[in-house]
């Protein structure tokens, strides 16, 4: 049977209306159903002067592959009307109306798996509601005690032991027992959902020079390296390595992923290896998530100059993830 994924739009402002109706340009094998307010696909389809036809979806009806020109919307209202660039903190809880229907239809079973677009976290924050990402959002909705963000582009995977935290707060959140879960869950997702064997993962230290024995900081001698022992009959760990020679080709080609302790220690690497072409994944949830790798690009909204590259590629992922043919 045809797979069904739930496409989340994303920050009305930003670039993931005019995204969504890129990716209708093209066939799907599998249905995508996008969450999204329909006045404003419609207006922004008609600002970029893309030909989509806007269908309603029904729940109940069985899926078909999406085609192009076509584009199955679930409609949600907005609680303000939406000009391209411009945040308003009244929509934030529309985003996160939009994001909880995904969440509990993939938990249900009505979808396969979810894609999101970009959000804004500070609008969302700004508008009263504490919130870190979507990579916390999907933990907690989902009732998942530990997540792990991994982003992938051809050639690097980079996963992440914290995610949106402060730096000042990063080095007291590296405890062992978040990285024994952080490694378990890396090691067996890479193991199932992406159909590496032994994987092997690279583990970076947290201060520079890997502590340099100590005289840099003592978490590598204390909780990274301790962890690293827990495991070394079950998995195939390098490590900690200082995180500003781990990226080079050398250590790189021996790696199926690198675990990275903080947010700008490992993405910054990936992104100007592959931005516009890498994707975002959540691991350990009970269902598929994946993502683009770039935010809302308020500047690019309604413009048209938007590249749906990332959008397109964590739909492939997502695809292959569910196991349906990608092509
Ligand atoms: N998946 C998500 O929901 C993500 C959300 N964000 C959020 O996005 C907001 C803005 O973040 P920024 O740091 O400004 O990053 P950004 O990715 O929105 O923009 C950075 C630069 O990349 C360009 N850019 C981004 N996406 C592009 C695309 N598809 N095609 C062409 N150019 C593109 C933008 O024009 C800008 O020059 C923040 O609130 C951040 O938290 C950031 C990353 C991921
Ligand atoms: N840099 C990736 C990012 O911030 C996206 O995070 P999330 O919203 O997917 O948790």
């Amino acid at each position: 049977m045809t797979a069904r994924l739930v496409i989340t739009s994303g920050e009305p402002a930003g670039i993931g209306p005019d995204l969504v109706l890129m990716l209708a340009q093209q066939d799907w094998p599998v249905e995508l159903v996008v969450l999204a307010n329909k006045t404003l696909l419609e207006s922004r389809a008609q600002q970029l002067k893309l030909p989509v036809d806007l269908l309603d979806y029904q729940a109940g009806e069985p899926p078909h592959p999406s085609r192009k020109g076509q584009m199955l919307v679930e409609d949600l209202p907005l609680n303000a009307e939406v000009v391209s660039g411009q945040l308003d903190p009244l929509n934030a809880d529309y985003v996160l109306r939009m994001l909880k229907r995904a969440i509990h239809g993939c938990m249900s079973g009505e979808f396969a798996g979810m894609v999101t677009g970009p959000i804004h976290k500070g609008v969302i924050n700004e508008s009263g509601i504490p919130f870190s990402g979507h990579t916390e959002l999907l933990a907690e909705e989902s009732g998942t005690d530990r997540v792990v963000m991994m982003l992938a582009t051809p050639g690097l995977r980079v996963a992440l032991a914290t995610t949106h935290l402060p730096l000042k707060d990063v080095a007291d959140a590296i405890q062992p027992q978040l990285l024994r879960e952080i490694l378990s869950i890396t090691d067996r997702s890479l193991r199932e959902q992406f159909g590496i064997d032994h994987p092997r993962i690279l583990v970076a230290g947290l201060n520079p020079h890997a502590g340099e024995g100590g005289h840099m900081g003592r978490e590598e001698i204390e909780v990274i390296e301790p962890v690293m022992q827990e495991f070394r009959n079950s998995m195939n760990l390098s490590g900690p390595l200082p995180a500003d020679t781990l990226f080079t080709p050398k250590y790189l080609q021996q790696a199926d992923a690198v675990l990275a302790m903080y947010h700008d220690q490992g993405l910054p690497v990936l992104k100007h290896m592959g931005f516009g072409n890498a994707v975002n994944i959540t691991l350990g949830l009970p269902f598929v998530r994946t993502s683009v790798d770039h935010g809302t690009a308020l500047d690019l909204a309604g413009t048209g100059k938007a590249d749906p590259q990332s959008f397109r590629y964590a739909i492939e992922v997502a695809q292959q993830m569910i196991g349906a043919k990608t092509a």
